[in-house]
């Protein structure tokens, strides 16, 4: 070709370029339209199916467009012997623990290399080595933070876009680790609707819908910044190959990484830190986030002396055996959204259900009314929870049942209460004078609304067992199947305590009412209650109450690391069915 024509040539390559940039700028603009609208419940599927199909549509037009060779290898493994060294230079210390490729289930995990003691110190990670927002924000992307109304608010969006830079950036001093990362995750990001579709009828659906349509937002709006045409100097002067590389792909990658990964550790500067606390800063951790998850004691601590995390054998693992520690209390819905997996007899997992009071219901103000004074909402998700010998009811399900089922009376004369005296309304037995025929019916209610939701899983799924051995359904497409079974098991739990709640009350009810005649009066009857509830197991359940209630408003301890897996890379402003989420969990939401 003459050098005229190869002129004429590239002219044409770079307009065919920048007028395929144009178009998918405006692509971006019309999905992140799309990505402000809230579905309402029975559009959510419909809407989710349009969304999945408009970005397939923008990854395929992007990713044809770009022409770059990555650096890193398909093969995770042949990245060990440099992360391993880059590990022991940089301080790291591993004691009786060494990496090990689980082949069969595609996961990397730590396994002991000689009999561990529970409390032994096995590994050791230098804060230098972290990845921490607080780094982040001084970085190269100082500048674009501190512009960017998104990054400003949301650390784990900082976070991740650090990865993504990070790695395309071929001098960065994580390069082993980024190395290491898996290629791709199991977060429902990854799902087709094909995978995602056996989660229509659970709760979990729309955590998942709000999740990808909260990335695919957070992505249009970065990509808008990255390909605009006035591009400012904080965006002018990131790595080049960064921002050409800036895709959904990946941008869902490097969010899966911080989701499974990140973690809280203190901030060093009480003004750098991401909470009003001034307390934490989300932090990546090398090597330790090769730890797989089991149920057992937090072992981990920041030791804010030697400024470096330590984590201890959370019981005895026998030579050979896999080294796991407790990542804390997840549902498995979060887990599956957020981290990829399904945890079976998961102790800590709960279902939600949707609850509502109806508008057209005559006493709707003043349910309303008791209920904000309780701080419960009248409309949204509640938490039925796995019971692992204590409740299947959260307290602020109580407390929204008993209003839902009290008469104008009883609402008036609860309305009436002082604060202090309505917070009985969230214990298991009310304790005072007892509501008996109010509250059989609450348990009523319940055990009936769960056992439809178990019914409708059978119409849906009649033979789930022969689905998850059935080869031609993906891996993926079983997580999802496997929370629906983990979701069977916790309802059907907690509709049997229900019934059996319920039969107690009644049997109680109906003692009482034996020992009472015409002439009986109230404050007879309700020392007879007190007495007829003064029984060990109705004692214990009080009791179980009043600790359930007290774990729910605890909100996570920075010494005690968690892997804070239900840290949403989600907008700061949730929709309506996170904004009814228990204390405790808005507060575990970065
Ligand atoms: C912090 S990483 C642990 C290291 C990871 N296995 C790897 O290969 O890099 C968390 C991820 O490990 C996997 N994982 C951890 N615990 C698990 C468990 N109990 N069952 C299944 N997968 C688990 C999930 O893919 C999760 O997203």
């Amino acid at each position: 070709m003459g050098k005229k024509s190869r002129a004429k040539q590239s002219a044409k390559t770079l307009t065919t370029i920048n007028k395929n940039k144009k178009e998918l700028t405006k692509l971006a603009v019309k999905l992140f339209k799309m990505c402000i609208y809230s579905p309402s419940h029975q559009e959510e599927w419909d809407y989710y199916l349009k969304i999945h199909s408009a970005v397939e549509n923008f990854r395929k037009r992007h990713v044809d467009g770009i022409n770059y060779v990555s650096s890193t290898t398909d093969k995770r493994n042949l990245s060990l012997p440099v992360f391993k060294t880059w590990l022991f230079e940089n301080g790291v210390e591993q004691n009786f623990v060494k990496l090990h490729d689980f082949e069969d289930i595609k996961e990397f995990g730590l396994i002991a290399t000689e009999d561990i003691k529970i409390d032994q110190s096995i590994v050791t990670v230098p804060r230098q080595l972290m990845i921490t927002h607080e780094d982040v924000k001084t970085s190269y992307l100082k500048d674009l933070i501190a512009g960017n109304e998104v990054l400003s608010v949301m650390p784990n969006v900082c976070l991740a876009l650090f990865l993504h830079f990070e790695k395309y950036n071929p001098e960065s001093k994580y390069k082993p680790y980024l190395d290491i990362l898996p290629r791709e995750f199991n977060t429902t990001l990854y799902f087709t609707p094909e995978e995602m579709k056996y989660l229509r009828g659970s709760t979990a659906l729309s955590s998942a819908v709000q999740q990808y349509k909260s990335i695919v937002r957070q992505f249009t709006l970065l990509y808008q910044v990255f390909n605009g045409n006035h591009q400012q100097n904080d965006v002018a002067c990131l790595n080049a190959a960064g921002r050409e590389m800036f895709t959904f792909d990946a941008y869902r990658w490097c969010v899966s990484a911080v989701t499974t990964r990140q973690n809280k550790i203190p901030a060093l500067k009480p003004e750098n830190a991401d909470d009003e606390d001034g307390l934490s800063t989300l932090a990546m951790i090398p090597l330790w986030d090769m730890f797989n998850h089991d149920i057992g004691p937090m072992s981990t601590a920041y030791n804010a002396q030697t400024n470096q995390l330590e984590c201890f054998a959370m019981r005895d693992f026998a030579k050979d055996e896999q080294v796991t520690i407790c990542y804390g209390g997840r549902c498995n819905s979060d887990l599956l959204i957020h981290n990829g997996f399904v945890f079976s007899n998961n102790p800590f997992d709960k279902v939600r259900i949707r609850l509502g009071i109806s508008t057209q219901d005559p006493l709707y103000k003043k349910k309303v009314q008791l209920l904000s004074r309780v701080k419960c909402e009248a409309n949204g998700l509640f938490a039925i929870c796995s019971m692992n010998g204590n409740l299947p009811t959260s307290p602020q399900l109580l407390s929204f049942l008993r209003v839902f089922h009290m008469n104008e009376g009883e609402l008036n004369e609860w309305i009436a209460k002082s604060d202090t005296e309505l917070n009985y309304l969230s214990e298991v037995y009310i304790s005072g004078p007892v509501h008996f025929s109010a509250d059989i019916k609450m348990w009523e209610y319940l055990e009936n609304r769960v056992n439809l939701l178990l019914l409708q899983f059978k119409k849906n799924f009649e033979d789930v067992e022969t689905l998850l051995r059935n080869d031609t359904i993906s891996s993926r497409a079983k997580l999802s199947l496997k929370l629906r079974i983990e979701e069977q098991r916790v309802l059907t739990e907690c509709a049997g305590f229900c019934r059996q709640f319920r039969l107690d009350l009644q049997q109680k009810s109906s003692n009482i009412l034996s020992n009472c005649d015409s002439d009986t009066s109230r404050t007879e009857v309700e020392a007879l209650s007190r007495i007829a509830f003064e029984d060990p197991k109705m004692v214990n359940m009080k009791l179980v109450g009043a600790e359930l209630a007290k774990h729910d408003s605890m909100s996570t301890h920075l010494q005690n690391l968690e892997l804070n897996s239900s840290g949403n890379v989600g907008e700061k402003s949730m929709d309506s069915t996170e904004e009814v989420r228990s204390a405790s969990e808005a507060t575990e939401n970065v």
